[in-house]
């Protein structure tokens, strides 16, 4: 049996302006600094002890994970960086003020976009260049929906951390809003139509206890005091 935990980085400057993220890296706030160190704090207390920490290519992630390992005084354990951790690209609205396009397209096309599963937010002209991504070899999509980044992200969750997971090692996961709904709906088995409510908020961490096989025994949800 081993303990899969999941979180959210902290806030985000773009999280703050309510702008859409997706691949964007957007910096911690101070506030959301604070978040991931309270994190780390909060596993601290319980003695969490992991075999390697998996986050993706954005800063918010990085710096949330390395923010919670230094106040779990594991800074040493491994960590790997994977583009499939990244978060849903958002495509065209990337950037967006998401009430400034609320207000422009609906609630209900927001929604869909936000929290559907097979709706691609409007995808951009041609996909953008960031050196960060050259080495990697795939192409950087120009927009996704929930079911392509599920699609991207769960080849690393079986060949990276299943594995791990099978071998008895804790693991630690530092991702996003949408790339860990995608990875919830994969755990849970959460239909198409569900997912749409589950909401993953900044810096709340989700422990789950796995057997052998890596079916669900417990989930639990650690709020931290405000
Ligand atoms: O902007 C984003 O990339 C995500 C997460 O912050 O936003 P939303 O919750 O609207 O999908």
């Amino acid at each position: 049996m081993a303990r899969l935990v999941i979180v959210r980085h902290g806030q985000s400057q773009a999280n703050l302006a309510n702008i859409f993220t997706g691949w964007t890296d957007s910096p911690l706030t101070p506030h959301g600094i604070a978040q991931a160190q309270a994190v780390g704090r909060l596993l601290a207390q319980r003695g969490y002890q992991y075999g390697a920490v998996h986050t993706s290519y954005m800063q918010r992630a990085i710096k949330t994970a390395n923010l919670i390992l230094a106040a779990q005084d594991q800074l040493y354990i491994p960590m790997f960086k994977t583009w499939r951790l990244n978060e849903r690209h958002y495509g065209a609205l990337s950037g967006q003020n998401k009430a400034a396009v609320k207000a422009k397209v609906g609630a209900a096309q927001l929604q869909a976009w936000r929290r559907g599963y097979t709706a691609v937010p409007p995808q951009l002209p041609r996909a953008q260049h960031e050196a960060r991504y050259d080495r990697l070899g795939v192409a950087i999509p120009r927009a996704e929906s929930l079911a392509m980044t599920e699609r991207r992200l769960v080849p690393y969750w079986q060949d990276q951390i299943a594995p791990r997971l099978l071998a008895g090692q804790d693991q630690l996961v530092v991702a996003h809003g949408s790339s860990l709904r995608a990875l919830i709906k994969y755990l849970e088995g959460i239909g198409d139509a569900e997912i749409d409510r589950v909401e993953v908020p900044n810096a709340e961490p989700i422990v789950y206890q796995l057997d052998t096989r890596l079916q669900i025994q417990t989930k639990e949800i650690i709020n931290q005091p405000s």
